[in-house]
């Protein structure tokens, strides 16, 4: 489902001179169907960069990044937002949403832009909302004002809201109470069990225990220890 091929990244700081920090080399991995994989590595190793192109933020210089049928690397711009549409989730540690719009229809919008009608779009909104223990008073509230552990529930409810065939997520259980990580923990296995393709970055390690088949420890793909 996920497959990541030879791939490198570096950056260039225009503004510093042009230096060119060589950040990645020889990145090679494949995450199948109903598989977790976590992304290990010290703080600097370069996980989030992987992770941003995994999800197209980021082009790698080279390689290639195939997830379904489309190759991140050689991708256009439309075929990376189709496939976030309907095959690429994400599940970022921060929620970045337009303000104003209330949080049961920033959940349930993933699903309407698929085509799911407004009121089953809702109805999987207020389920997941309710399991993930948001007082159902604040659905109609904008989640700018919620505090952390609350807007990373609305994140986690936006991004398991369809069932995506591959899922991205960055430190999930990063800022939630113990009740809260275990129904997060329990969506992951449930979409593990589905068939969806996983790649997390935990720094929870009991967490990364449970639901990760696999770890990969980036600092293999860094330019010093490279091949
Ligand atoms: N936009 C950028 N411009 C320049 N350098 C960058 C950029 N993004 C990341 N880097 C560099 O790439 C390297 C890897 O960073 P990255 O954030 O991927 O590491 P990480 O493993 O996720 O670290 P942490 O666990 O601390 O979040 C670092 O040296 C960082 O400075």
């Amino acid at each position: 489902m996920i497959e990541v091929r030879d791939v490198s990244k570096q950056f260039v700081l225009h503004n510093q001179g042009g230096v060119v920090i060589r950040v990645m080399q020889g990145a090679s991995f494949t995450v199948q169907p109903g598989e977790c994989v976590a992304l290990t590595g010290a703080s600097g190793a370069g996980k989030s960069t992987l992770m941003r192109m995994l999800y197209g933020n980021y082009r790698a210089a080279s390689g290639s990044i195939r997830i379904g049928d489309v190759d991140l690397v050689q991708a256009e711009p439309r075929e990376i937002i189709a496939l976030r549409r309907e095959v690429l989730g994400y599940v970022s540690q921060f929620l970045r949403v337009v303000p104003r719009v209330p949080t049961l229809q920033v959940v349930a919008d993933p699903l309407r832009a698929l085509g799911v009608a407004g009121q089953e779009a809702e109805a999987q909104a207020r389920s997941l909302l309710a399991r993930l223990n948001i007082p159902e008073r604040l659905w109609d509230l904008s989640p700018t004002t919620f505090s952390g552990g609350e807007q990373q529930r609305v994140n986690i409810a936006r991004g398991f809201a369809h069932p995506y065939p591959a899922l991205l997520l960055d430190e999930p259980t990063a800022s939630l109470d113990a009740t809260n990580r275990a129904v997060v923990l329990d969506l992951i296995e449930a979409a593990k069990a589905r068939g969806a393709a996983v790649v997390g970055i935990f720094h929870d390690a009991e967490a990364r225990h449970r639901v990760c088949d696999r770890e990969i420890d980036v600092t293999g793909f860094t330019p010093a220890r490279a091949a």
